[in-house]
């Protein structure tokens, strides 16, 4: 009889516990890393996990430790969802721990500061594991909604497509529909970039502005995201796509993304100290905007709206100010 798919989840946020979730329903043994012991003993003794999922009942099969080394043994797919700007430090720790040929594969939605790496790039850099074992999973899948079992669709993509396939079978469900892709670039990028345009639609919103406003940044948004992605060697209808349109779509629209609720008590007047202050989990848009127009600047690419999201989030440019700027650039051809 063959073992069931081992898996090690690193990160019992909200999105890591949730995705636990899928892998357990989807027959995988399940080992869930968390940095507080406490919390793990909790997620062991009630089957939930009480502050990043309250309410949300875990399947038994799902087990976590704060031993990284408990986690990390003979896991085929070693799953990172810790924030973007800390998976460098935490895989310099937990890389000598982890199973000689697992593939590991990032949940997250970030580029690292300074470095402009996205995290696949991080993955490879600190762990020297090559790309045919790094894989990501990414869409439309807000944690909450996934962690009700509604029914949503993914990406999981790797250059092995190989690889993603044997990943896409450890997490299909009847509710988590799982889809291959090989363009790795372009699907990060996506997942990256949607969360800096979260932000704009959600400061607009703030502001009171209404769906006229919000379908203009989504689509501009988007071309934005492809002519970046484009210039990166992403193949431009991965944009048009789950990791792209799909997941922009999901958290402009959603009260559950944290990326779209940080931009709406901006777009409100609160300060940046004081929306930090009231967001407990991770918005990487906030730190990625940078990144991201870091990249643009790196390959010679216009990202207005990206750059508007600098000046308001990191310049502390209003946004009535900011948005006029926005407004009143020259105008050009919609393809460019
Ligand atoms: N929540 C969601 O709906 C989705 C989130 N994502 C992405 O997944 C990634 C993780 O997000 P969430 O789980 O939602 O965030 P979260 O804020 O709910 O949880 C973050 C987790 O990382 C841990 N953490 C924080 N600092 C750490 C450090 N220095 N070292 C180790 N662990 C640390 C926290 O304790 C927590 O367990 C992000 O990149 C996000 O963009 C992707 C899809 C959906
Ligand atoms: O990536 C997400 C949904 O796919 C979650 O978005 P937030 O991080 O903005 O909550």
């Amino acid at each position: 009889m063959t073992r069931p798919v081992k898996t090690a989840v690193f990160g019992t946020g909200s999105w890591g516990t949730a995705f636990a979730m899928v892998l357990a329903d989807a027959g995988c043994d399940v080992t869930l890393w968390g940095r507080r012991a406490e919390l793990a003993d909790a997620i062991n003794s009630t089957h939930t996990n009480p502050d990043y999922l309250p309410g949300v009942e875990l399947p038994a099969t799902v087990r976590a430790t704060a031993d990284v080394a408990e986690a990390a043994a003979d896991a085929d797919f070693t799953v990172l969802a810790v924030p973007s700007q800390t998976l460098r430090g935490n895989l310099a720790e937990w890389a000598p721990l982890l199973a000689p040929d697992t593939v590991l594969v990032s949940l997250m939605k970030g580029v690292e500061l300074g470095s402009a790496m996205r995290m696949s790039e991080v993955i490879e850099d600190v762990t020297k594991v090559g790309e045919d074992r790094i894989a990501i999973v990414t869409g439309p899948n807000l944690a909450r909604e996934i962690a009700a079992r509604q029914p949503a669709a993914a990406v999981v993509a790797c250059r092995d497509e190989a690889v993603a396939q044997r990943l896409q079978v450890a997490c299909h469900t009847p509710y988590f529909r799982p889809y291959t892709n090989t363009d790795v670039v372009g699907c990060e990028l996506g997942g990256a970039v949607k969360n800096v345009i979260g932000l704009a639609v959600g400061i607009a919103d703030g502001m009171g502005l209404g769906d006229n406003t919000k379908g203009s940044l989504i689509t501009r948004g988007l071309a934005e995201t492809t002519r970046l992605g484009h210039a990166m060697g992403a193949d431009p209808l991965t944009f048009s796509g789950l990791a792209g349109l799909g997941d922009l779509v999901a958290t402009c629209s959603s009260p559950l993304s944290r990326n779209h609720t940080f931009g709406t008590n901006l777009g409100k007047g609160m300060t940046l100290e004081e929306t930090i202050a009231v967001t407990k989990q991770t918005a990487e848009g906030v730190k990625s905007c940078e990144s991201v127009l870091d990249l643009a600047r790196r390959h010679g690419i216009d990202m207005p709206i990206t750059e508007t999201v600098v000046g308001i989030v990191h310049e502390g440019k209003p946004p009535v100010v900011a948005l006029k700027e926005l407004m009143s650039r020259s105008a050009k051809p919609e393809r460019r």
